[in-house]
């Protein structure tokens, strides 16, 4: 056997204790084999399951955790971050984003990525979910740098004639198909419908019942603004999620961005079917979108994952700073300090995030993925340690991580991304940015 061990740590458990114990793991299977003594299999001790260790990763004065989940972004817009600022989505897009993108190639969303997978592994967060163009350039770069993902092609029919329409469908269908499994099986798919007012009708309604047949779940914006809902309510007399219920959207393994401007059928709704929201604190705030009702969804029994977006609109990829904009908007969305408290972002940002993106990880125990942050709790900003569930989401940040391991493989070890060359990606990424704002202006 193959095995890691990760050691000197106290180690954030499922049920929100620590513990001082080693973590074993088998990086052959990449999983968990053993938590102190706590194994996965029959044997009595962790020193039975585990004759050898290869390897070994020091935690010593560290807290090891879940890796986090990223469950909302678009990774290669790290190109657009500082781009456009301080606008309300719909102009932000319209103005900015969006005649930007038309100029983005496959080598800039190459670049884009590996920035974004460089930021997510610095800042401890093993598994995300993508919604971009060039997916296959993306799900290359997944593979590279050792994350997971849940990946999609974004379709958006808005201003596009019947044949680039169905066109634009059809490629996220194929790109669901073709990538599903990839990276050996670290890569999952989705069709990835923009959101319910950039797709028309037919094209949602087609496209949800192929991704039905190929058995891969959906995700889009949904209730992000209030001038997103009102149209919608305006002319089919319904409010979104009952529209995408209607349109089969709705299912248990789907996972929709934002949730700003849910009322309570909505949520109810949500909780029934099983559909999960990424709640997106800081892109809400950024570009004033508004507070979504965490405690309300939660209580409701939602499961709520965190995201980033893009860092376009973030302006940055680290969930950390997701879990305090989370309990801190969370608090002042309920009028009360109690809503959304520390265990619960920590909660959020990895189980839930696992199981709204359908992926492995979100948990340290023996038996599940090995994929895991080491965090330094001994940083002034971090001392004194009265709770570390506390410092994960109030006071402690990405750059706080020490190492990073998905499915069993080190990413990052004291510091250093051991799977991309860092430099060369910020190289690459800060001339493909500036290349790319070239050929925009000179466009205008
Ligand atoms: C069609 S690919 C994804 C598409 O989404 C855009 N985008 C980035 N952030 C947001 C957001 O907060 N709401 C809606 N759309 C967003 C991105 O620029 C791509 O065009
Ligand atoms: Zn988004």
């Amino acid at each position: 056997m193959n095995a890691l061990r990760v050691t000197g740590g106290r180690v954030l458990r499922p049920d929100g204790s620590v513990t001082g114990s080693d973590v074993t793991i088998d990086r052959d299977a990449g999983t968990i084999l053993a938590v102190g003594e706590e194994t996965a299999g029959d044997e009595a001790t962790a020193a039975e399951a585990v004759p050898d260790v290869d390897e070994t990763l020091d935690a010593e004065g560290g807290l090891v955790v879940p890796g986090l989940v990223n469950a909302h972004t678009h990774v290669a817009m790290t190109l657009l971050r500082g781009y456009a600022d301080d606008k309300e989505l719909d102009a932000w897009l319209r103005e900015d984003i969006w005649p930007a993108e038309a100029e983005l190639t496959a080598d800039d969303v190459e670049a884009g990525a590996a920035l974004g997978a460089l930021e997510m592994i610095r800042s401890g967060t093993t598994a995300f979910a993508d919604m971009y163009f060039a997916m296959d350039r993306v799900a290359d770069v997944v593979d590279r740098a050792g994350l997971r993902a849940r990946l999609g092609h974004g379709v958006v029919t808005v201003g596009k004639d019947d044949a680039d329409a169905r066109a634009d469908v059809k490629e996220s269908l194929a790109v669901a198909r073709d990538l599903e499994g990839a990276a050996d099986g670290r890569i999952r798919t989705a069709f990835m419908p923009h959101s319910l007012t950039t797709v028309g009708e037919a094209y949602l309604r087609e496209g949800v019942a192929e991704a039905r047949e190929a058995g891969v779940p959906v995700h889009l914006h949904a209730n992000e603004t209030a001038e997103e809902v009102d149209p919608i309510v305006d002319k089919r007399g319904e409010r979104p999620v009952t529209y995408a219920e209607d349109l089969d959207a709705l299912g248990p393994d789907d996972f929709f961005a934002h949730g700003v401007h849910v009322d309570d059928s909505e949520i109810e709704r949500l909780a029934d079917a099983g559909t999960a929201v990424v709640h997106c604190p800081a892109s809400n705030m950024k570009l004033a979108s508004g507070m979504a009702p965490v405690q309300r969804l939660r209580d409701a029994g939602v499961t709520v994952a965190l995201g980033t977006d893009g860092a376009a609109s973030n302006n940055d990829l680290d969930v950390f700073d997701e879990m305090r904009d989370a309990a801190m908007l969370g608090k002042l969305a309920a009028g009360d300090a109690a809503a959304v408290p520390a265990e619960a972002v920590v909660e959020m940002a990895t189980a839930a995030g696992a199981e709204a993106l359908g992926l492995p990880g979100g948990r340290i125990e023996p038996g599940a993925a090995a994929d895991l942050a080491v965090v330094d709790l001994d940083a002034p900003h971090l001392t004194p340690v009265h709770d570390p569930v506390s410092h994960l989401a109030y006071a402690a940040r990405g750059s706080d991580v020490r190492h990073t391991v998905c499915d069993g493989r080190v990413l990052m070890r004291d510091r250093e991304v051991l799977t991309l060359d860092a430099e060369a990606v910020r190289e690459r990424a800060a001339d493909a940015a500036s290349d790319l704002v070239e050929r925009v202006d000179s466009g205008v």
